[in-house]
């Protein structure tokens, strides 16, 4: 509902960002994945924010959704994180969310690598697939706040602290990254616009 409040508002993009555990090994705490693609996993199992009938006013009954994250502000994210000098902690990965608000398993986190999954949170998809439908630019991040714990001998635990701590940590970082995002984006459309 918010995103098409901002539809109806004016709103052109959408930069949706969440925190989210790591699951590609390559990932380190603290890092940020530009999310590339998504696995709707709450879909899977019919939770969909477009389901009932179809507002034409907003969009299509059958939305496609393989190009949701919009490859030039990926590019362009990618070349902001290098002039921020944030090169190496900057990757690109496929984001996949269950419902929460419990972690998750180990069995769990194990089908989702084997799925493809890069990132596991609890939001950002239904806000991209309504974003999406009303024909919003998209693109999202996730911070990654702690590593998924794959293995049954670890001794770790995620918690909600640890994701609020590295938040905290990690937000002067971000509202630059974002900050320099948004301005891309105002001087992309204030060239098409004058
Ligand atoms: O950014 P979001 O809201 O997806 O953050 C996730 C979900 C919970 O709010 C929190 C759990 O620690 O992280
Ligand atoms: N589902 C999920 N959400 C998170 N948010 C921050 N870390 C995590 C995580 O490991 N799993």
């Amino acid at each position: 509902m918010p995103v098409r409040v901002m539809k109806l508002l004016g709103v052109t993009h959408l930069v949706a960002t969440n925190a989210a555990g790591g699951l590609n090994p390559k990932f380190e705490v603290g890092d940020i994945m530009l999310v590339k693609d998504h696995i709707n996993l709450m879909g899977f199992a019919g939770n969909n924010p477009l389901q009932g009938p179809n507002d034409e006013r907003f969009g299509p009954r059958f939305p496609p959704m393989n190009e949701a994250y919009d490859k030039t502000l990926i590019r362009e994210a990618k070349r902001i994180a290098k002039e921020l000098g944030l090169e190496n902690i900057v990757h690109e990965g496929c984001y996949t969310y269950l419902g929460g608000p419990n972690f998750e398993t180990v069995a769990e986190l194990k089908m989702l690598s084997m799925l493809g999954a890069d990132s596991v949170g609890m939001s950002t998809v239904h806000e991209v697939i309504t974003g999406r439908h009303c024909d919003l630019t998209v693109m999202a991040f996730s911070l990654i706040t702690n590593k998924c714990i794959t293995a049954y001998d670890s001794n770790d635990n995620p918690n909600h602290e640890e994701v609020m701590d590295v938040g905290k940590m990690r937000q002067d970082v971000l509202k630059l990254f974002v900050q320099s995002i948004v301005k891309y984006i105002k001087q992309t459309e204030d060239s098409i616009n004058p």
